[in-house]
């Protein structure tokens, strides 16, 4: 790209600059470990460090334009362009250089503290089974269509990132982009410009209270991706837990779902066992969908309803949909059965619920499916939220029967301390152990369980590695883990 090129680019953004127009730039980063000689480097201000302060670096790693928003760092004897923001600049020149044209997607936004991933994986799904190409960004994986590229580190990856995805998209020919939006994302313009035509919230509830100053900024911060709609999109909520007055989009533009009869699209009839759940979703033109699938508890009929508004929203037939959602093969560690209790007396489920009302949600739905104990294993992750770890506490004790405390990410922070602040919330009357090894805690919880039994294993889902303090990741999976220790057990009741 030529210097000339990278001014119009940056069009209105720039204050001033001074570097050669006719220079070719083939290389843009904001981090200067991934710098080759004459990079780009862009200084983005984050959350841990400030790009301005790695100028000098960057230069002494040869990268040959520095693009700066903060004119007091700017080292203006080397070639420059002072922006007004360089996280926007970032955005731009990434389309850019991967030559993006965004009338080229169609583009699918989840939001919401819980249900993203989910809903996105079955909005993915049921595209790739009605033959339309679609590539899904989520927390569980970057999918060009059915195949998996890699898991991504973030929910919602760095702005260079998605618009390589949306580059490696339009070299197949996918048009549909299903994308998972998270506060982070959305608070640091990684979907910056990108021109939503349907974006969906499923609920707001406490989490990240760590990095949004409150739940006002947190809400707020979410609703925002209502403002990334093209002219002609729509937003679809759900009106069993937001308020569609609060939603900034005209009111003939946004689709409701829910339990409540007053949503456009009415849940009802919701009944389900251990393995699968039948109800019907009722459409504004009064048409009633049954629906099978291997999903649930309410909360995943609220996820596959969101699901079904947009896909007959853009035109998928209700048979294909409704054959999809039985198909679904369920997202990995999210109320995922480990399979060798599958045909043993108890039950053991591993569960991404990592928030107060996630955790609400899934152990009143084990309730419905069990005549015996739950069994509940879980933590909290270190680098997050603080004040939730007492209301989840509040809540295992609530909600089961028995309680195995363990360590899921502590990351940085004291793992004695994070348990200490579960514990505040415990009820100490019920049964309750601290096992800070994650898999002494699970082997510990299925030999509690017998008859009728179910073990929950909760807050980490399909995640591979426990992250402790400097960045130490071990190996470890609640699957996997779970799945070898009830093979063990197995044979010991063999003999
Ligand atoms: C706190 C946070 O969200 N940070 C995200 C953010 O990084 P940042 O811009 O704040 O980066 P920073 O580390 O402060 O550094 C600032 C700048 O200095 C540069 N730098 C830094 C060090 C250096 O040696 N050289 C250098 O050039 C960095 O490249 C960066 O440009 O932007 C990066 C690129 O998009 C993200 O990868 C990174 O995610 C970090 C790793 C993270 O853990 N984020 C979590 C909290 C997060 O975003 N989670 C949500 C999902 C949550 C959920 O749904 O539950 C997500 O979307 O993943
Ligand atoms: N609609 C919902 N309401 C409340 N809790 C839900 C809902 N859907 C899923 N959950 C709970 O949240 C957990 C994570 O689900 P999912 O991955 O779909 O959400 P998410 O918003 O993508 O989370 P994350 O961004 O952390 O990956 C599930 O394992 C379940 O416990």
């Amino acid at each position: 790209m030529l210097g000339h090129e990278i001014v119009e680019i940056l069009d209105d953004l720039i204050i001033e600059y001074n570097f050669p127009l006719d220079k070719n730039y083939t290389f843009f980063t904001n981090n200067t470990n991934k710098i080759k000689p004459g990079s780009v480097f862009v200084c983005i201000k984050g959350t841990f460090f400030d790009g301005h302060d790695f100028i000098k670096t960057a230069i002494e790693f040869n990268a040959s334009l520095i693009i700066s928003e903060d004119a007091k760092k700017t080292q203006f004897d080397f070639p420059y362009i002072l922006v007004s923001d360089t996280k926007q600049a970032y955005a731009l020149l990434n389309y850019a250089y991967y030559n993006i044209d965004f009338n080229d997607f169609n583009f699918i936004g989840v939001t919401g503290t819980n249900g993203k991933t989910t809903v996105i994986s079955l909005i993915h799904y049921v595209l790739t089974q009605a033959e339309k190409n679609s590539s899904l960004i989520s927390t569980v994986g970057i999918k060009l269509n059915n195949e998996l590229l890699y898991e991504p580190y973030n929910t919602t990856p760095g702005v260079d990132e998605i618009a390589r995805i949306l580059n490696l998209s339009k070299e197949r020919n996918i048009e549909n982009i299903c994308l998972e939006v998270s506060s982070h994302a959305l608070a640091q313009n990684r979907v910056y410009k990108i021109p939503f035509s349907i974006a969906i919230l499923t609920n707001i509830t406490r989490d990240h209270l760590d990095y949004h100053k409150d739940f006002e900024e947190y809400k707020e911060i979410k609703m925002s991706l209502f403002r990334h709609l093209k002219d002609d999109g729509i937003g679809i909520i759900n009106l069993d837990c937001n308020n569609v007055d609060e939603v900034p989009l005209e009111r003939d533009r946004i689709v409701t779902y829910g339990f409540t009869n007053v949503a456009d699209y009415v849940i009802s009839d919701v009944e389900y066992n251990n393995s699968q759940m039948v109800f019907t979703i009722k459409e504004p033109d009064g048409t009633e969908n049954k629906i099978h699938t291997h999903l649930i508890g309410e909360y995943n009929a609220q996820n596959l309803t969101a699901a079904f508004v947009a896909l007959r929203n853009m035109g998928i037939d209700r048979e294909i949909i409704r054959h999809g959602f039985l198909e679904f093969p369920g997202v990995p560690g999210r109320f995922q059965l480990v399979e060798n209790t599958r045909d043993v007396e108890y039950k053991v489920y591993i569960d991404f619920a990592h928030t107060p009302d996630a955790l609400e949600k899934v152990l009143t739905s084990a309730r419905k499916i069990t005549k015996g104990r739950i069994i509940l294993v879980f933590g909290a992750g270190g680098a997050a939220d603080i004040g939730k770890r007492k209301i989840m506490g509040e809540i295992a004790s609530k909600y089961s029967d028995l309680i195995v405390i363990t360590d899921d990410d502590p990351k940085n922070d004291d793992p004695d301390e994070i348990i200490e602040h579960i514990l505040e919330g415990i009820d100490k009357s019920k049964p309750y152990i601290v096992i800070r090894n994650r898999r002494t805690a699970i082997k510990a919880a299925v030999s509690f369980a017998s008859r009728d039994d179910i073990v929950i294993i909760a807050g980490r889902g399909h995640e591979k590695f426990q992250l402790y303090e400097n960045g130490k990741k071990i190996p470890f999976n609640d699957y996997e883990v779970a799945y070898e220790i009830v093979q063990k057990f197995r044979k010991v009741m063999k003999r």
